[in-house]
């Protein structure tokens, strides 16, 4: 195993620097309000429905639950990411945002199909699933920050939050001392691989560079009120999984 990767068994390694960015090492805006709103990014990235995965204890039914309604959420995702690759190309000093942003929308073409598997190997009928007020809620805020007036930087800093959530969240069930059951390891790999890591820490740099750059106070303060927004969604949505 190379050195640069923290010794992390299962083949799930992360790399060091990225390690460094998301601990925030450097000290960015991210990694400061990470800090700041520890116990709300703590209750995001460690809720007891993902808790019950990684120690094999998960409902099923819960977990069919989720599933159901993460299909509905990534539908809304989808073109909340396209008004964020919109506003990059609008607002954004630098073009390599573009294509970051477009290597995340191309994943999310497979994550349709991806879950049309899985509902058929979890026999759960999609098109019957009816979205939860907490799923409701969720997409009507991302909705709000579709809106051309909301800033490129405060978009930005939502989706990285929405996406390193689950990443975080999921690299909890691959970790050695896991006792994820084997049904669900697909699920945990989608989200929890170091590959979506790596992805996740070129959200927060992008991040952290527009908020390094931003003038103004209150974008400032509109963009870490949608991180923290963010974070109860996430939490509302692990909760609803308990039906
Ligand atoms: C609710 C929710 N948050 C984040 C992600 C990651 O894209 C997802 N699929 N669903």
């Amino acid at each position: 195993m190379s050195s640069k990767f923290k010794v992390v068994e299962l083949g799930v390694g992360v790399d060091l620097e990225a390690q460094a960015v998301m601990e925030g090492n450097g000290k960015g805006t991210i990694a400061k309000w990470k800090d700041k709103h520890r116990r709300m990014y703590d209750q995001a990235t460690h809720h007891p429905f993902i808790l019950s995965i990684r120690d094999g204890a998960v409902d099923y039914s819960n977990f069919k639950r989720w599933l159901g309604q993460d299909y509905i959420f990534v539908r809304q995702f989808i073109p909340f990411v396209a008004s964020v690759l919109l506003k990059s190309w609008k607002e954004s000093d630098e073009e390599s945002d573009m294509e970051v942003l477009l290597g995340g929308m191309a994943s999310l073409n497979d994550e349709i199909s991806w879950f049309k598997r899985q509902a058929d190997k979890w026999d759960v009928h999609l098109h019957s699933v009816v979205p939860q007020q907490a799923n409701l809620n969720y997409c009507m805020f991302l909705e709000s920050l579709m809106k051309p007036e909301v800033e490129y930087i405060v978009a930005i800093t939502a989706f990285w939050a929405v996406e390193a959530v689950y990443q975080e969240s999921f690299s909890l069930c691959l970790e050695s001392s896991a006792k994820t059951p084997l049904e669900l390891m697909e699920t945990c790999q989608r989200w929890g691989n170091p590959g979506f890591g790596e992805y996740c820490v070129s959200l927060q740099k992008i991040a952290d560079r527009c908020l390094e750059n931003s003038t103004t106070d209150d974008v400032l303060l509109k963009a870490e009120a949608a991180f923290t927004t963010v974070l109860q969604h996430e939490v509302s949505f692990w909760d609803m999984s308990y039906g």
